[in-house]
């Protein structure tokens, strides 16, 4: 059966028509919602999960969201049975029913993780999130740690080069295990039905979904950039809104 829905072209670009076949990659924060002061803090509007579950039958379901959240964390937010991929792709949902794929990578040493919490109960306002093999240190609401933050994080790095990266985010440093990425998670994906064959479009907003951007591009996809393309979240939920509708 010919899917539902065709892209429509993104608002800020026209000229770039519509897109058939598609298989959709978005990201979470910052891209389907807006930044908040803290992980725990964004506001999901209601009608998104039950537009990205429509959108993803009008696709075949292939429709993925690929996002440096936990898989639990995703499922908190969006919890609608649809491909997800999180820990920046080292944990994976292809099937919503079926337990995720989860990646061989090291667990953090508990006196690294023991560590970050001696330096954020040192700067009220910063936290330390959790991954599957990694952990966060955000300073949004402690700006001035920051580098305190990221000396940590690289100390550790340096000892176990190997097995982790130190990757910088949005008000926020993380310890991300190695080999990890959104463009394995794309990768990954697109070797699998449904997603196989389609046109690859990744969305997102950060440094980390370039990855992302650059493993769709090389099946001849797109990677597209939120600020280029919508504006802001609220301009790219309205798109999916309309991609969903058909019009
Ligand atoms: O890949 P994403 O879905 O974009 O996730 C990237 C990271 O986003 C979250 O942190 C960022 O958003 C928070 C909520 O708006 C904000 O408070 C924080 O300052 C940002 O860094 C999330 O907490 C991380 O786990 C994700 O890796």
């Amino acid at each position: 059966m010919p899917d539902l829905i065709t892209l429509p072209p993104p608002p800020r670009v026209p000229g770039l028509g519509q897109i058939a076949d598609a298989a959709l990659f978005l990201d979470f924060d910052g891209t389907l919602v807006e930044i908040a002061p803290r992980p725990d803090a964004v506001v999901v509007p209601e009608q998104l999960p039950p537009l990205l579950h429509r959108l993803t039958e009008g696709l075949g379901g292939a429709l993925a969201v690929v996002s440096g959240r936990a898989l639990a964390a995703l499922d908190h937010f969006l919890p609608v049975p649809i491909p997800k991929a999180g820990d920046h792709g080292a944990s994976l949902r292809p099937d919503p029913f079926a337990p995720p794929l989860l990646r061989d990578f090291a667990d953090v040493p508990p006196e690294w993780r023991a560590a970050a919490d001696m330096l954020v109960a040192r700067h009220p306002g910063a936290l330390v999130e959790d991954k599957a093999h990694g952990f966060v240190i955000h300073y949004r609401l402690a700006p001035g740690m920051g580098e305190a933050a990221r000396g940590l994080l690289a100390g550790f790095v340096a000892q176990n080069p190997q097995a982790f990266d130190l990757l910088e985010a949005r008000m926020a440093w993380e310890l991300r295990p190695r080999g990890a990425s959104k463009a394995t998670a794309v990768h990954a994906l697109m070797a699998r039905a449904p997603f196989t064959g389609r046109t690859p479009v990744f969305i997102g907003d950060d440094v980390t979904d370039e990855e992302g951007m650059e493993a769709a591009r090389s099946y001849g996809g797109q990677g597209w950039r939120l600020d280029d393309m919508f504006g802001t979240p609220q301009v790219l939920r309205e798109w999916l809104a309309e991609a969903a509708s058909g019009r």
